[in-house]
C-alpha cells in the first residue's frame, strides 16, 4: 500500500548538509569566514595548552611591557603576558558565547516547536512568557543578576541566553504554524505517524535553515554583549576574556595603545566572520528552501482537492490526450466587452517551450509551445487542469523557474524587452516593479523573521527610492486600501500574527505598491477559505480596474474566470488549446477539452437529497 507520507520521500531530496557546505565553500567570503571561525575554534580548544605563561601570573617588572621576544604581544597593566591571556580568553569568550547560544536554542526551539505544533495552553503560556521576556530591558536584567549572584561570565551568558530565546521561539513558532497545516503533515498524521516522528522528519527540516542562520547571528551578538559587559568591568576579573582585556587596554590607551589592538581584533574579526557566514548561509539555504517549496507544491497538487475535479475531467478527456499536441489553437474573435477593454499588447509569448534537465542529459519538456497575448488593462485567465503547465508558463515569464528548469524555445516580449533572454540584472528592473506577482501560498511568501511593515517598506524604498517615512506612509495607505482593518497593527505584526486572508491582502498590497503594468496572480485564492476567496477576488478586480493594470490570472476555476476575466486561454498538457473572450468561450466552447472542463464544473447533476432522507438511508448513527 502506498501511504500518503511516502510522497515527500518519492521526490529526490537534495542532500542539504553536504550541499550547504559545498555551497558555502564555493564562495570566497564563505571560505574566508569559515576558515577564520575554524581557526578561532581551534585556538579556543587548544589555547590554554599552548599558552606560554600562566595568564594570571602578574609581574611588577613587566607592567605595560612592550612586545619582546619573550612576550610577543607584550604585558598588561598587571604585568601578565598578553599572548597567554589572549589564548585563554579565546576559550572563555567562545565557550561563554556558545553557552548563551545553546541556552537560547534549547529554550526557544523546543518551546517554539511545542507551542506551534500542539498549540493549546502551552502556546498561550509561552506567548505570554515570550512577550514578558522581550519587554524586559536586557542590560538591566544582566546587571540585576550580577548584583544578586556576583560577577560570573557563565551566569551572565546563561541569563543572556534566556533573554535571546524569544528570537528562536518566534522564528520556529512561525515556521511550525505554517508547516503544520501543510497537506503533507496531515497526510503523515493520517498514515499513522506519531507527533515525535512528524516533528523530527517534516517540521525540523523546514525550520533547520532559519535556525542555522539565526545561530550565526546570535553567536556574534553574544560575543559582542559578553565583551561589552566585561569591558564595562561587570565581569569576573579572575577569568581572562576579550572584553576584560579590552577594558584593560582602554584604561592604558595612552601608555600602551597596542594593548587594545589584540582583543579588539579578536572580537571584530570573529563577529564579522560570523555575520558574513550567516549571509553566505542565508544565500545558500534560500535556494534549498526554494527547491523544497516547489516540492511541497508538487505534493500538495498530488493530494489537493482539485485532484477530484481533474480526475473526472481526465476520465472524460482521456481520448483527447494523443491529439492535444498536434491540434491547432481555437481562437475566438473579440466580443464587445473584450474589445472595449483591449489596449496594446503588453506581453507577447510566442511558441514558449520550458524543459527540465534530467540526470541522463535529456530534457523533459513540460510546456510545449505556448503562445499568449496579454493586452494592457485586461484580465486574462489561464486555466487548465493540475499539471497542465500554467504555473510553469507564469514562472517562465517571471524568470522564476525552479532550479533545473529553463526556456528551451520561443520568446517572451514584455513591452519590447525580451524576457526569455533577460539576465537576472535585467529582471530586477522589471520584476516587482513593472510586473507584480501574487503567489498561491501567502504565508510561505512572507518572511517570518520580519514584520509585515518592513517587508512592504523595504521593496518600496528599493524600487521607488522612497524615504523611510514616505515608504511607511505608502505602505500604511496600501494596507488600508486592501481592506486591512487596523493597518498600523498589521504593519507592526509578524506574519504568524495575521490570518491567511490578511497575509494575501498584504501580498496584494505589495504587488500593486509599485503600480506595475502587469500582475501575475498564480491561483491567489487557492490557499484561502471560501468566504475569504470571494473577498480577495473582489479586491483584485477593484484594484485592477482602478489602476488599469493587466492581470494574468492563473486558476483552475472557471467560476473565477467568468467573474473576473475578459479573455481566457485554456491549457492542456503544456499547450494552449483554445483562447478568446470569456463570453465567447462560455457560449461556444469549441475544443472538446474546454467543453469537458466546463461540463465538469457546470454539471448540474442530481440535486442533493434532503438530510432526512440521508439519515433514513444510513440508519441511526
Ligand atoms: N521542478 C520541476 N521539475 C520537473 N518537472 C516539473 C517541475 N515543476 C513542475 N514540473 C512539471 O511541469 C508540469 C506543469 O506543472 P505546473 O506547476 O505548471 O502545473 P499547473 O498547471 O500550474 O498545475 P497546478 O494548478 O497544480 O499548479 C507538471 O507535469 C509538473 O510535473
Amino acid at each position: 500500500m502506498t501511504t500518503a507520507v511516502d510522497l515527500p520521500t518519492n521526490i529526490p531530496t537534495p542532500p542539504v548538509k553536504t550541499s550547504l557546505m559545498r555551497r558555502i565553500v564555493r564562495r570566497p567570503i564563505g571560505v574566508v569566514s569559515l576558515g577564520i571561525l575554524i581557526v578561532v575554534g581551534i585556538i579556543a580548544v587548544i589555547g590554554p595548552y599552548i599558552a606560554p605563561y600562566d595568564p594570571n601570573k602578574a609581574s611588577l617588572q613587566l607592567v605595560l611591557a612592550p612586545p619582546s621576544a619573550a612576550h610577543p604581544l607584550g604585558a598588561d597593566s598587571a604585568g601578565r603576558d598578553v599572548l597567554s591571556r589572549l589564548l585563554v580568553a579565546t576559550q572563555v569568550s567562545v565557550v561563554a558565547a556558545l553557552l548563551a547560544l545553546v541556552t537560547a536554542l534549547l529554550i526557544g526551539v523546543i518551546s517554539g516547536l511545542i507551542a506551534g505544533y500542539f498549540k493549546g495552553w502551552f502556546d498561550s503560556v509561552s506567548a505570554w512568557f515570550t512577550s514578558l521576556v522581550m519587554a524586559l530591558p536586557g542590560i538591566v536584567v544582566l546587571l540585576a543578576v550580577r548584583a544578586v549572584v556576583g560577577p560570573s561570565v557563565w551566569i551572565a551568558m546563561f541569563t543572556f541566553g534566556i533573554l535571546l530565546a524569544p528570537a528562536y521561539y518566534r522564528l520556529v513558532y512561525a515556521a511550525v504554524t505554517a508547516v503544520r497545516s501543510e497537506l503533507y503533515v496531515d497526510a503523515a498524521k493520517v498514515s499513522g505517524l506519531g507527533d515525535g516522528r512528524i516533528i523530527s522528519r517534516h517540521i525540523l527540516s523546514v525550520v533547520r535553515a532559519p535556525i542555522i542562520i539565526q545561530s550565526a547571528i546570535i553567536a556574534g551578538i553574544a560575543i559582542a554583549i559578553q565583551s561589552g559587559l566585561e569591558f564595562l568591568g561587570l565581569g569576573d576579573t579572575s577569568v581572562p576574556t576579550w572584553g576584560g582585556m579590552l577594558s584593560d587596554g582602554f584604561a592604558n590607551i595612552y601608555k600602551e595603545p597596542l594593548l587594545m589592538l589584540w582583543p579588539a581584533l579578536a572580537i571584530g574579526i570573529t563577529s564579522i566572520a560570523l555575520t558574513l557566514l550567516a549571509n553566505v548561509m542565508r544565500d545558500a539555504l534560500e535556494r534549498t528552501v526554494l527547491v523544497r517549496r516547489r516540492r511541497r507544491r508538487a505534493v500538495a497538487t498530488a493530494t489537493g482537492s482539485i485532484a477530484a475535479v481533474t480526475t473526472s475531467i481526465g476520465a472524460v478527456t482521456g481520448s483527447l490526450d494523443v491529439d492535444a499536441a498536434s491540434a491547432p489553437v481555437i481562437r475566438h474573435d473579440d466580443d464587445v466587452r473584450a474589445a472595449a477593454r483591449a489596449g496594446d499588447t503588453i506581453l507577447q509569448v510566442r511558441d514558449l517551450h520550458v524543459g527540465y534537465g534530467q540526470d541522463d542529459g535529456s530534457t523533459l519538456e513540460v510546456v510545449h509551445g505556448v503562445s499568449l497575448d496579454i493586452r494592457k488593462g485586461e484580465v486574462h485567465g489561464l486555466i487548465g487542469e493540475s499539471g497542465s503547465g500554467k504555473t510553469q508558463t507564469a514562472f517562465a515569464v517571471l524568470g522564476l523557474l525552479p532550479r533545473g528548469g529553463h526556456i528551451t524555445g520561443g520568446s517572451i516580449d514584455f513591452e519590447g524587452v525580451r524576457l526569455d533572454q533577460a539576465s537576472e540584472k535585467d529582471y530586477t528592473a522589471i520584476r516587482g516593479r513593472r510586473i507584480g506577482y501574487i503567489p498561491q501560498e501567502p504565508m510561505s511568501n512572507l518572511d517570518p523573521s520580519f514584520t509585515i511593515g518592513s517587508q512592504l517598506v523595504e521593496p518600496l524604498r528599493k524600487s521607488l527610492g522612497l524615504s523611510k517615512k514616505d515608504a511607511t506612509d505608502k505602505a500604511l495607505s496600501l494596507l488600508e486600501r486592501v481592506g486591512i482593518p487596523n493597518p498600523k497593527r498589521t504593519f507592526a505584526a509578524y506574519p504568524h500574527e495575521v490570518s491567511g486572508g490578511m497575509a494575501q491582502r498584504v501580498l496584494i498590497a505589495g504587488a500593486v505598491s509599485t503600480d506595475p503594468d502587469l500582475i501575475i496572480a498564480d491561483e491567489p485564492t487557492t490557499a484561502l477559505d471560501v468566504t475569504v476567496q470571494a473577498e480577495v477576488l473582489d479586491l483584485l478586480r477593484d484594484l485592477q480596474a482602478e489602476r488599469h493594470m493587466a492581470l494574468l490570472l492563473v486558476t483552475h476555476n472557471f467560476g473565477v474566470v467568468a467573474d473576473l476575466c475578459d479573455r481566457v486561454s485554456v491549457m492542456q498538457q503544456g499547450l494552449i488549446v483554445e483562447t478568446g473572450p470569456v463570453r465567447a468561450i462560455f457560449g461556444h466552447a469549441e475544443h472538446p477539452y474546454t467543453r469537458s472542463l466546463l461540463g465538469a464544473i457546470l454539471d448540474e447533476g442530481p440535486a442533493r437529497p434532503p438530510l432526512g432522507t440521508l439519515l433514513t438511508k444510513g440508519g441511526a448513527r
